[in-house]
């Protein structure tokens, strides 16, 4: 060593070693963070082959209408068949109890038929479901705050659930729920109280007792494989996506069936304090899932993986937002100028849907228009092409 540079010698070493102490640990956390990343491909090959038998309880106003067309597109693009509606219906015997002959192309006593997927609204009634899902089915279910789900629920059923229909506003109606609502005026009325646990098929003007409640959570958590939260919608779907097997694209879409801001009206924290009370039953399922839903992303995913899932899928839903929707934003019903595409409207609600960009070539257009089709028009499309032979779904509204 030239002597000019021995002085240098002890130095440069201190940060040779500093260097490559710093290179190992970079390394070491890029590669525990690739392999995490690389673990849903690995984990998939392990586990086989995507689950394509799957049962969505869709609870009301709570994204379910997401989820249908999240359902939906997966069926048509893997070309499985769906458990529509008969005839002219457009739900599944709602809000009677579930049967199997509500379904098209079953009937009683007829040979067996099972069908891939089922999501279409339905009283949950497990012995009939099972009529026509395989064993293997997957069962899922979504739920929401009971506070903002009647507060849904109130404006989108105002003219049609008696309860609703002769008070101004839910304050109003949580102030004195007596004076509207009576048990006794059928099932219209369960919109107006524990709706979800009425879509579960269970009693919702039973009084919340602990032992009951308990052994009714005890049943949804048997039947019910995962229950998401429509609060943590991206949550959900990156651990719907991982329990299914599914791709990151599969569970990619856009919010549908949104009431528009100006149909908005918030309760006050004292409104709040007594839906849940109206609401007891939902309230304690809320909770109870709640708290599952999170013990369970973090038991199946881990913080850091569920942060980088949610990420890729938000980074791809803007993708596909500035893609496919014009203005890449909702619209409401007097701006979608195609049929095809204007939700259903109901009760009070100014309900928002899409439009797609136009100069869309023919394959981007087929993919868009599945993300934005409302639920009315998609059963209808799906229902003639797996019963040609049958007459169309007649949707009045379309003409209006
Ligand atoms: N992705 C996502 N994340 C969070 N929330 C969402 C999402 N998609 C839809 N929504 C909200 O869900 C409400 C509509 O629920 P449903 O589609 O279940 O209604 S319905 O029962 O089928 O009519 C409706 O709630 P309100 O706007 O409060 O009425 C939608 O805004």
């Amino acid at each position: 060593i030239p002597s000019r540079w021995r002085g240098l010698v002890p130095h440069r070493c201190f940060w040779a070693i500093l260097l490559l102490a710093l290179t190992v640990s970079l390394l070491a956390g890029f590669l525990h963070k690739d392999v995490r990343l690389l673990m849903p491909l690995l984990k998939g090959q392990a586990e086989g082959p995507p689950i394509t038998n799957v049962m969505f309880l869709k609870t009301h106003k709570t994204a379910s209408s997401t989820v249908l067309n999240i359902l939906f597109r997966f069926a048509e693009t893997h070309n499985l068949s769906v458990a529509l509606p008969a005839g002219q219906r457009v739900h599944l015997g709602y809000p009677w109890l579930f049967l199997a002959r509500y379904v098209e192309g079953v009937e009683e006593g007829g040979p067996e038929q099972r069908f891939n997927i089922m999501c279409n609204h339905l009283r949950f009634n497990l012995p009939e479901v099972r009529k026509v899902m395989p064993n293997d089915t997957f069962y899922f279910s979504i739920l929401r705050n009971p506070v903002f789900q009647l507060e849904s629920s109130f404006i989108y059923y105002k003219g049609y659930v008696p309860a609703f229909r002769d008070v101004v506003s839910l304050e109003a109606f949580l102030a004195s729920p007596g004076t509207y609502y009576n048990e006794s005026q059928g099932l219209r009325n369960a919109y107006a109280r524990n709706g979800m646990w009425f879509d579960l098929g269970f009693d919702n003007n039973a009084p919340a007792e602990d032992a009951y409640v308990r052994a009714r959570l005890a049943d949804v958590e048997r039947r019910f494989q995962l229950v998401l939260i429509a609060e943590h919608f991206d949550e959900s779907m990156v651990l719907l996506r991982h329990l299914l097997r599914w791709r990151l694209d599969d569970v990619v879409s856009f919010p549908l069936n949104l009431r528009s801001p100006g149909s908005v009206t918030s309760l006050t924290p004292e409104g709040q304090e007594r839906a849940k009370r109206w609401c007891a039953l939902d309230w304690r399922l809320y909770q109870h899932f709640n708290r599952t839903f999170w013990a369970r992303l973090r038991t199946e995913l881990g913080p850091r993986r569920l942060r980088s899932e949610v990420a890729q899928l938000q980074a791809r839903q803007r993708e596909l937002q500035a893609l496919c929707v014009q203005d890449g934003a909702p619209k409401n019903k007097s701006q979608i100028t195609d049929l095809r595409l204007r939700p259903y409207q109901s009760g009070e609600a100014d309900i928002l849907g899409y439009s797609l960009r136009p100069g869309l070539d023919n394959q981007t257009v087929q993919l868009c228009q599945r993300m934005v089709t409302p639920e009315l028009q998609y059963t209808a499309r799906l229902y003639t092409q797996q019963f040609p032979e049958k007459p169309p779904k007649n949707i009045p509204f379309l003409g209006a």
